[in-house]
């Protein structure tokens, strides 16, 4: 579904933070991705997303490579990956229903379209009682769920989270954990990247090791 060639970033004229990558993502996988601070996690998750285009190698996304698609056509393609940025980024102003339902909004549909869908998501993060709130009276775990019904609005192939559990109790972490299982079990990819030894230890799952720029795999 994805596949990494040879690819390296580096940003402006600084050294190269990734280096040499090489892998693929499958459909319907699961992986963390891990390594210390600073080891570009979250720039690899840019990568993923489309929103940061490599220095140099080739990335393709469900089959197309990155550097012969026209700009254009990047929203589209963007849509196909669901992503839970690691500061959530709710807008304060809004309730928890019109922040899953926003990029809906945006697109111009019409609300009956999708009234149902944003409830049905909410009830399956486990936010059916906080459907009206606004996130400044969520609880961390619950922003988090919040995060991961929007990115999950237009159903996309795969799903990446940048520390979902960075902000959240160990019990919180297990629930949502659970979520993410869920959801790869019902077809979608995940990559969630993460320190949380702990978490990553209570699944068999690939780990994709980042360390000095460098990525190993362990299946
Ligand atoms: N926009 C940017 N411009 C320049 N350097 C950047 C930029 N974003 C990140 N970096 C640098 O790239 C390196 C990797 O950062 P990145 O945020 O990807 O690491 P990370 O593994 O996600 O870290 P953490 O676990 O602390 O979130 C760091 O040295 C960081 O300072």
């Amino acid at each position: 579904m994805i596949h990494f060639e040879n690819v390296g970033l580096r940003y402006g004229m600084g050294p190269e933070i990734l280096r040499d990558m090489t892998f693929d993502i499958p459909k319907r996988s699961f992986q963390f991705l891990t390594g210390p601070s600073g080891a570009g996690k979250t720039t690899l998750l840019r990568l993923l997303f489309m929103s940061l285009n490599p220095t140099r190698g080739i990335i393709r996304m469900f089959g197309r490579d990155l550097s012969q698609i026209p700009r254009d056509e990047f929203p589209m393609l963007r849509r196909r990956v669901g992503i839970v940025f690691q500061d959530f980024r709710l807008l304060d102003h809004l309730t928890t229903y019109e922040n899953v339902a926003l990029p809906l909004r945006v697109r111009g549909k019409d609300e009956a379209s999708y009234r149902n869908d944003v409830i049905d998501l909410l009830k399956w993060v486990g936010l059916g009682e906080r459907i009206n709130v606004l996130p400044a009276i969520l609880s961390g775990g619950e922003k988090q769920r919040a995060a991961i019904a929007r990115a999950l609005m237009d159903r996309p192939e795969i799903l990446l989270a940048d520390e979902p559990t960075g902000n959240v109790d160990p019990p919180m972490a297990r629930r949502l954990l659970s979520l993410f299982l869920e959801l790869n079990r019902l077809g979608t990819a995940v990559v969630i990247a993460t320190h949380d030894l702990a978490l990553m230890d209570q699944v068999d799952a690939r780990r994709m090791i980042l360390t000095d720029g460098r990525l190993d795999i362990y299946e």
